[in-house]
């Protein structure tokens, strides 16, 4: 079977109001500087506030100055300092319980807290070795996330994917695809695109967020 994957950029749904009581029953992943997000709840009122306070620009800062880094340009590290779009990503994946995703350049964890917050398993491909060491930090206590240092460009994501989903058989037929999610470096958007549209038999569900002229380029 093969399904032509959903290339989504300005087309993403309206915000709505985040779904409170939900989150309550997740779990709590580390967020940067050793503080949980448990910790943060109880300081915090309401909890959304809370969860959307974690990826801020501020807390975006603070982990990248954790490691000395700064965004490169060569990586096309742009970061989202809007969690709102991150669940609007999600959201347009309908992202759910029991989902396997994979994420293509988590860089500091915004967009993968998000997806594991919703129930997903989340494999990620990073390239950069610092921002692996980030993820694979402050998500290290859950067995849901799994980061990989490659580049995506070159990786055979074929062979990374059908493992995961091999454990899945005795499950319903839904369940046999993957989805991506990602907010993709743009030097590459092209390629991850190319990657990506004849493996309509893994993935169900293709979100990525793109620069406008590169999604132009695309559709005409
Ligand atoms: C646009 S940032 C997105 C970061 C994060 N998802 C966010 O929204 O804040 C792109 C990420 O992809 C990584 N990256 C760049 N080139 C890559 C490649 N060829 N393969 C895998 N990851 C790559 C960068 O290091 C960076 O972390």
């Amino acid at each position: 079977m093969t399904a032509t994957p959903h290339l989504f950029h300005s087309l993403l749904l309206p915000i709505t109001p985040y779904a409170t009581a939900k989150l309550r029953d997740k779990p709590h992943f580390p967020a940067y500087g050793g503080t949980t997000v448990s910790e943060t709840r109880t300081a915090l009122s309401p909890i959304a506030c809370a969860y959307r306070a974690q990826d801020d620009y501020h807390a975006t800062l603070k982990a990248l100055n954790s490691r000395g880094r700064f965004p490169r340009k060569s990586l096309g590290q742009h970061y989202m300092l809007n969690p709102e779009i991150n669940e609007e990503l999600s959201r347009a994946a309908h992202v759910k319980e029991g989902d396997v995703v994979l994420e293509i350049g988590p860089g500091t964890g915004s967009l993968t807290n998000v997806l594991l917050n919703s129930g997903a398993t989340v494999l990620a491909i990073e390239k950069d070795p610092h921002m692996v060491a980030l993820v694979r930090e402050r998500f290290a206590s859950t067995e849901h996330f799994k980061v990989l240092q490659e580049d995506f460009v070159k990786c055979h994501i074929r062979s990374h994917m059908l493992p995961l989903l091999e454990n899945r058989k005795s499950l319903d037929a839904s369940s046999m695809h993957a989805k991506v999610v990602a907010s993709i470096p743009f030097n590459i958007s092209t390629d991850v695109v190319k990657q990506l549209l004849p493996m309509g038999d893994i993935f169900s569900e293709v979100v990525l967020l793109l620069q406008v002229n590169i999604h132009n380029v695309l559709l005409y």
